[in-house]
């Protein structure tokens, strides 16, 4: 007689893993993709004198514990306070996990924020979700909930949007990252459709998103004529007909040479691709009608 062992697998640690594994992987997704402005990719550090490609991926790796806790920690929670402290917590130990690895540099801090929300929202779901807005609604309620723990520090986005009074990072999540349902996914799913291969229509999705972003980064170093510039220059490359076409890659040329002129660059749109990547994975029915 044979007797088949079987070890009863958890739910929660298998979705959690799993979530870690496709945050991970869509931040080294997002580092790897070329040719991106002013950004960290396979060709350079573009407007980045502190990064590296290498130091991008080794802090994306030791993300991956932060994004497993997160998520086990939400397994089939409300979004009340007391999760909120502990996401809290865990969000904070990561963003200083992270800047161990990195001796001090700020390789994902807008990242952690915007994907620790999403994985966090995907495991109170209990990773029953269909739509993209099912994840990130459950994120803005909880970007919505006051953390009584965090700490007052001075930070370059708060400054820029208190400066400028404009939405940053913590904003857009409290709104339920209207970037990337507005902007990121639909575009994603267009370029597609429209022919252009996997990493155009990534390119394309950052695009779209920078067009209209106002992004903290980008303020924070070139103020508001360099917010413009690169905003009307991101939306031309798609007018052209965006990454797969000549004219798209010729106004492309034109938006990196704004973006080196400026020393500027998309921090801000980078994560949300980041995050939009993640979305995508999890949830892959297109958000624009072919229509
Ligand atoms: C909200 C955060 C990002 C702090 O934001 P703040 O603007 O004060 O700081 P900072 O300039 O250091 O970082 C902003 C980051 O957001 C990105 N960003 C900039 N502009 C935008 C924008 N408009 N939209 C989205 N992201 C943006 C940038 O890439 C940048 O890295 C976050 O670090 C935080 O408050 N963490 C606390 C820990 C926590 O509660 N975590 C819970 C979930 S994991
Ligand atoms: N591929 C990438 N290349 C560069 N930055 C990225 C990339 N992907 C994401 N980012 C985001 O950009 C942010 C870095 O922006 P920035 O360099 O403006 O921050 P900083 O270090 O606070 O400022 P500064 O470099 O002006 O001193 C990171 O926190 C990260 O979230």
């Amino acid at each position: 007689m044979f007797f088949i062992s079987r070890i009863d697998t958890d739910p929660a640690m298998d979705l959690a893993e799993q979530l870690a594994k496709r945050a991970t992987q869509a931040l080294l997704d997002e580092v790897n993709l070329t040719p991106k402005p002013g950004l960290v990719d396979q060709r350079s550090s573009g407007a980045h004198h502190d990064l590296s490609l290498d130091l991008m991926e080794a802090s994306a790796h030791s993300l991956s514990a932060t994004f497993y806790e997160l998520a086990l920690v939400s397994w089939q929670r409300q979004a009340d306070v007391a999760l909120r402290l502990e996401i809290g917590k865990i969000g904070r130990a990561g963003e200083q996990a992270m800047m161990n690895v990195t001796h001090g540099v700020n390789t994902h801090r807008g990242a952690i924020w915007a994907l620790g929300l999403l994985v966090s929202s995907a495991a109170m779901l209990g990773g029953e979700y269909e739509r993209a807005l099912n994840i990130t609604q459950g994120a803005a309620t909880m970007a919505s909930i006051g953390d009584p723990m965090q700490p007052q520090s001075f930070s370059k986005g708060k400054c820029a949007s208190q400066r400028y009074r404009i939405p940053g990072a913590k904003e857009q999540a409290q709104l339920g990252f209207p970037a990337i349902i507005n902007r990121g996914l639909p575009q994603l799913h267009l370029s597609r459709q429209h022919g252009a291969n996997e990493s155009q229509a990534r390119v394309d999705a950052l695009l779209s998103m920078m067009s209209s972003l106002t992004d903290t980064c980008v303020l924070s170093r070139g103020g508001t004529d360099a917010l413009s510039a690169m905003q009307r220059a991101a939306s031309l490359v798609l007018d052209a007909g965006g990454m797969a076409t000549i004219h798209g890659q010729t106004r492309f040329d034109q938006l990196e040479q704004i973006m080196l002129t400026h020393y500027i660059s998309p921090g801000g749109s980078a994560d949300l691709l980041s995050a939009t990547l993640l979305l995508d994975g999890l949830t892959p029915t297109p958000l624009t009608n072919p229509n």
